[in-house]
């Protein structure tokens, strides 16, 4: 079975099939529905579905698995987006040889494989992009990197661009190196995020907040500060003094925090140690 894709449908925005469709790939879906790319011009390849996109797909018509729940397709698409794990890619991209073209453009959003990687895993595709977009895409807030092959055509650049801006910010790298240590800061960084919110938690039960109170404070505060740097585009640095009254509380505690610089040290750590990840899933990768 063929996913028989209606390329006049597509309406200019080309075929798209999106390989992989679980919390980035599933965003990313929903953020090109609202943007207007017609349904009829999606496929998506994903072997256990989660409901909610079994849902997705019936109500908008965007196919999922016609072809038995295996993913493949004999039609070429304009566009392969990657969005399994880059452990699973080896076997994922075997089954969709067929869709590659010398039109077509792969658009990876893996941590790790590099254009060099993609080249290899999808040999006849006509130009590869390796991106690297963040969580809160699921929200249209996503901040991504991307980086393009050489020789990659004006139009498939943007095509990369509308699929990837379609969920938040695009910065366009002219160094792959830096792929991987965008993917640490900016890829992984919205875990680091919530996991501040989860130590300022347990530090308000420590100082005797109930547990509720504290975790809907630690929540607030950190939504409201994030909303207050995207509203007022004030340098970081800045809008920490405005909260920092001379001799008071924020000072008091920022002289812990601060201190010998151990937070600075403990993030400089972490982005290493996810960006030396990432360099390690490049390649063939680890299995696990
Ligand atoms: N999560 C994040 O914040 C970010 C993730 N990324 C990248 O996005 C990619 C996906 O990550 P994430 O969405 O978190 O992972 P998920 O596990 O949520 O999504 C991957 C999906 O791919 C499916 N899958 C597995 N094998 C195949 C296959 N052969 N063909 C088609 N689909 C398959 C999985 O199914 P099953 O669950 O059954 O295995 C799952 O639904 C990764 O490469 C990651 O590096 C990039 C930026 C941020
Ligand atoms: O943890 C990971 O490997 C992926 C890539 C960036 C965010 N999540």
């Amino acid at each position: 079975m063929t996913f028989d894709i209606d390329h006049k449908a597509a309406d200019g925005a080309g075929t798209i099939l999106l390989l992989g469709a679980g919390r980035m790939g599933g965003a990313m879906l929903r953020g090109w529905l609202a943007q207007g790319v017609p349904a009829s011009a999606i496929s998506v390849a994903d072997p256990s579905p989660a409901p909610d996109l079994v849902e997705l797909a019936a109500r908008t018509g965007v196919r999922l698995n016609p072809a038995d729940g295996a993913p493949v397709d004999t039609a070429p698409v304009d566009t392969l987006v990657v969005a399994v794990k880059p452990q699973m890619v080896e076997s994922a991209a075997a089954g969709v040889q067929a869709v590659l073209a010398p039109h077509t453009l792969v658009l990876s959003i893996m941590a790790g494989k590099t254009l060099a990687d993609l080249r290899r895993l999808f040999p006849a595709a006509g130009s590869v992009v390796r991106a690297m977009p963040n969580l809160p895409a699921a929200v249209g807030r996503g901040a991504t990197v991307a980086v393009a092959e050489a020789g990659c055509p004006a139009e498939r650049r943007e095509r990369a661009a509308s699929l990837l801006t379609a969920v938040g910010s695009l910065e366009w790298l002219a160094d792959e190196a830096l792929v991987d240590a965008a993917t640490a800061l900016s890829g992984s960084g919205p875990a680091y995020v919530f996991y501040l919110v989860e130590c300022l938690t347990r530090a308000g039960v420590e100082v005797g907040l109930p547990a509720d109170v504290s975790e809907r404070l630690a929540r607030a505060t950190v939504e409201g500060a994030g909303a207050l740097m995207g509203a007022t585009g004030q340098p970081a640095a800045e809008l920490r003094a405005g909260v920092t009254s001379p001799g008071g509380t924020t000072a008091a505690g920022l002289s812990k925090l601060m201190a010998d610089d151990h937070l600075q040290s403990l993030l400089n750590a972490t982005l290493r140690a996810a960006a030396q990840r990432a360099a390690e899933l490049g390649g063939t990768g680890p299995k696990a």
